[in-house]
């Protein structure tokens, strides 16, 4: 699904109304009604609710809600934002014209001065003081405005975007200064904003609503920003065909492991095993013998010379994808040995865990990085190698600038795991929950992505595929395990299932 930016959707709306000749006051009525489906799914009619509506068409919506929620026998209070009586636009002034035909309609017109009935905690509010057309962070009295709403602790239920939010960037706004939902509901589209971690606590849950704006607009207008979902990866995932032999699925390497972190390589092995790879080899220190024979006997075992440690990763064969990391550590030889085999190998390889932490330490091993390489850091790791960032915003921003530099693939890891590539498209993901913050979850998504990679799908390809299908099988196992039980080893275990799913086989 595309992602647009509020530019974007301002032209869709534009074209829906002048090319389809749809009016905006219908759009409005389509807006409302989809908010309150979702109000009444929710809530009873004794319910106290306040209705917040600003001056522009986020406004004219809130009150259409309004109007729909005395007809389904709620009692609302209308509270309207009319500064010097003469600000509301001409939908809003519609919306209010409409409400007030329904006779006896309890409503406070802030014209000059702001007095708020009463909230309590056990209010209902409907949030629709500013939408898309928010110029500026909010201010003064509006500022306030949020913020008494917040206090409240009331139940607040959003109208497009929280109020004061940007439904794009909000590097200049504080967030004690916007409305806090804990439902948004959208106008036919997320937004960018939805997808980053700063902004969770202002939007809470969030759902959108179908108001059938033009398809034709919707498919001819571009963007960078996707939400992965099942079709997409669907349509990349390639059947088997029915003669075929392991040879034709390639063959991976893992480096991964150290004394007391073999498990990182196991979990890494079993999801390349899961995703379908031909064939898998596990470079381990000695001490990882028995570990991977006994726990990954699928996988073949490749002694480093080392005890304890990996201390060369010189491939010794032309394997079709590589990755390193899980379990490494960052002692001097394996340190050595990671960036030798970085200034050698000419093929993209999957980076993740400690060999982050290991350019981290040595970032002019970037530029050594083949093009098309994966890393795949959550945010600490990220950090660590391109430099603090303030924010989950700033850090896409950076992904975004040293993705396009380095010719790289990085795989932003987060609730919705964010894919930068080079050409300055970002794909979040939709799968997965809070259930895979987990040990050696990250471990898996190498493995998996690895496997892809061996397979021959391009390295984008590979990445956003492999984010999908690991948190697919995260939102598998959970499902089973739940939010505290779900362990890698259970993710790794439904890795098969989730590709299953997607294949609809
Ligand atoms: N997408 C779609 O297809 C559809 C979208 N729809 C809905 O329309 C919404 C967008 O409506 P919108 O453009 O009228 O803007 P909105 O957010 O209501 O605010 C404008 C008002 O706020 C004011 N204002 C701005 N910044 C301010 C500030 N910092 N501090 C103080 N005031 C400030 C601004 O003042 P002005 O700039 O005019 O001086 C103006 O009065 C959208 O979010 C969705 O809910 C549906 O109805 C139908 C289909
Ligand atoms: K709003």
């Amino acid at each position: 699904m595309k992602i647009f930016t509020t530019e974007n959707i301002r032209h869709i709306d534009r074209v829906t109304i002048d090319d389809e000749g749809v009016s905006s006051m219908e759009l409005i009525h389509r807006v409302a009604e989809g908010v309150v489906n979702e109000i009444l799914s929710r809530w009873r009619p004794s319910k106290p609710t306040m209705v917040f509506a600003g001056a522009g068409n986020n406004g004219a919506d809130a009150l259409i809600v309004a109007k729909l929620l005395i007809e389904a026998g709620f009692n609302p209070h209308v509270v309207l934002i009319n500064v010097k009586g003469d600000s509301l636009s001409r939908d809003c002034r519609m919306a209010r014209e409409e409400l007030m035909r329904m006779g006896n309609v309890s409503m406070t017109e802030i014209v000059h001065t702001a007095h708020i009935p009463p909230l309590t905690p056990d209010h209902l509010v409907i949030d629709g003081l500013f939408g898309t057309g928010l110029r500026n962070p909010l201010e003064g009295g509006y500022m306030a405005m949020a913020r008494y709403i917040n206090e409240s602790g009331a139940t607040v239920v959003s109208i497009d975007v929280p109020s004061g939010m940007f439904g794009d960037w909000n590097t200049r706004v504080l967030a004690r200064n916007v409305v806090h939902a804990d439902l948004t509901i959208a106008v036919q589209f997320p937004r960018l904003a939805f997808f980053l971690s700063d902004n969770a606590e202002l939007v809470g849950r969030w759902k959108t609503v179908d108001i059938g704006l033009s398809r034709k607009a919707i498919e001819e207008t571009t963007t960078k920003y996707y939400l992965i979902e099942k079709d997409d990866v669907c349509r990349v995932l390639k059947r088997r065909p029915d003669f075929c032999s392991k040879a034709d699925f390639g063959h991976a390497l893992l480096f991964a492991g150290c004394y007391g972190m073999m498990g990182a390589a196991v979990m890494a092995a079993r999801g390349a095993l899961r995703a379908g790879v031909g064939k898998l080899t596990v470079h381990s220190p000695r001490c990882g013998f028995g570990v991977i024979q006994n726990s990954v006997p699928e996988a073949l075992f490749l002694p480093d010379r080392e005890e304890n440690v990996i201390s060369d990763m010189t491939p010794r064969f032309n394997y079709t994808a590589i990755g390193a990391g899980p379990g490494i550590g960052t002692n001097d030889a394996t340190k050595g040995a990671l960036e030798t085999l970085i200034k050698t190998i000419k093929r993209p390889m999957v980076l993740d865990a400690d060999a982050l932490n290991i350019i981290a330490r040595n970032p002019a091993l970037i530029d050594h990085l083949t093009p098309g390489s994966i890393l795949t850091p959550h945010s600490v790791e990220f950090d660590r190698i391109f430099g603090s960032q303030a924010s989950a915003e700033t850090r896409l921003l950076k992904a975004l600038e040293v993705a396009h530099k380095y010719k790289l693939i990085i795989v932003l890891k987060g609730r919705y795991s964010a894919t930068v590539r080079p050409d300055g498209k970002v794909f979040f993901n939709s799968t997965g929950s809070s259930a895979m913050a987990t040990p050696g979850s990250g471990d898996v998504l190498t493995g998996i992505i690895t496997a892809l990679l061996a397979q021959g799908y391009k390295s984008e390809t590979a990445a956003t595929a492999g984010v999908y299908i690991h948190g697919l099988a995260g939102d598998i196992a959970a499902a089973e395990e739940g939010e505290y039980g779900t362990t890698a080893g259970d993710i790794a275990a439904a890795t098969g299932k989730a590709i299953k799913s997607i294949l609809g086989a």
